[in-house]
């Protein structure tokens, strides 16, 4: 369990954190919020990257602040950054063995072993002698998550994972990620509220450094309960509409003349929500 209480981070006159509380437990938490909510230096924090002016986080019962837990607890979490480094000239064992140097793992025979094993577990044994710069885009992604694996952390950061993927690619890495949420504390953050409808079990809305909604994804989308309409013209007034792919209006809010109501999913919810907040 990890506990997150009323942390603050600033950059300047900038609040990027803004007394947030949040307690995230096993499963897939995804973060969701608009560009400079503060998700990135919220999972920085978690991953003891970035220290926070006030606060505190109880990870596992760890104090981060704490120069002995800390290290304790970068030993059981695994963090795949923002824009991971590329090392387009490593093999990707050697790659992710690099990293498991640096994490310390330092019996060389236990080492390539639990590389392989990372690499097994990504789907990337195939292209363990591959250098990362002949990897598609999926690959890399893949590879940097097997990094993030090594040691079995117990708690698995994830800032933008499927950002650059193709449909199919994100497919694949959904079904990994659900798939390592079953047996630890994973939390990612993203832009794609369909990552968010197909591996999430939660989903935490952030904005202005705070989280305006915790909850499941289906109440989210619930959020747009009774607010979401189809209508062969476009409304006159709402500023939240698109034409889809048949050619209806699709109209969050107030509905527009001769429109029929229609299931909302965590898009309208998401975009309701902000619109709400703003
Ligand atoms: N090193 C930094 N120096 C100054 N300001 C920063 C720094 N890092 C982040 N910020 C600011 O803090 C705020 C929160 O940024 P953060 O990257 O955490 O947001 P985010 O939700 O991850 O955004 P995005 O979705 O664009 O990645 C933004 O206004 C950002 O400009």
């Amino acid at each position: 369990m990890i506990r997150i209480k009323q942390l603050t981070k600033t950059y300047g006159a900038k609040r990027a954190l803004d007394g947030l509380d949040l307690t995230l437990g096993a499963g897939v938490t995804g973060l969701l919020g608009p560009n400079g909510a503060g998700k990135t230096t919220l999972l920085r924090c978690l991953a003891t990257t970035l220290a926070p002016d006030g606060g505190a986080v109880d990870a596992f019962g760890l104090d981060p602040a704490d120069r002995e837990q800390r290290t304790t607890l970068r030993r059981r979490l695994g963090y795949l950054p923002q824009n991971p480094g590329a090392y387009p000239h490593f093999t990707a064992f050697d790659l992710v063995d690099y990293v498991a140097i640096l994490k310390e793992l330092t019996d060389r025979e236990h080492r390539h072993a639990e590389v392989r094993r990372v690499l097994a577990e990504v789907g990337l044994t195939d292209q363990a002698a591959t250098k990362v710069r002949r990897l598609s885009g999926g690959m890399r992604q893949r590879l940097a998550l097997a990094q993030a694996l090594l040691g079995e952390p117990d708690l698995l950061i994830l800032d933008e994972p499927t950002v650059g993927l193709d449909p199919e690619q994100r497919m694949v890495f959904r079904a990994l990620v659900s798939r390592l949420g079953e047996s630890r504390t994973v939390v990612l953050s993203t832009h794609q509220t369909e990552d968010v409808a197909a591996l999430c079990e939660r989903v935490v809305v952030m904005r202005d450094g705070r989280a305006v909604f915790d909850g499941t994804p289906g109440e989210l989308a619930a959020v747009a309960d009774g607010r979401v309409w189809l209508s062969d013209t476009p409304p006159a007034t709402s500023e939240l509409f698109w034409r889809t792919a048949d050619g209806r209006y699709r109209t969050l809010g107030a509905p527009p003349p001769s429109a029929d109501p229609t299931a909302p999913g965590v898009e309208d919810g998401y975009l309701m929500l902000l619109g709400e907040a703003a």
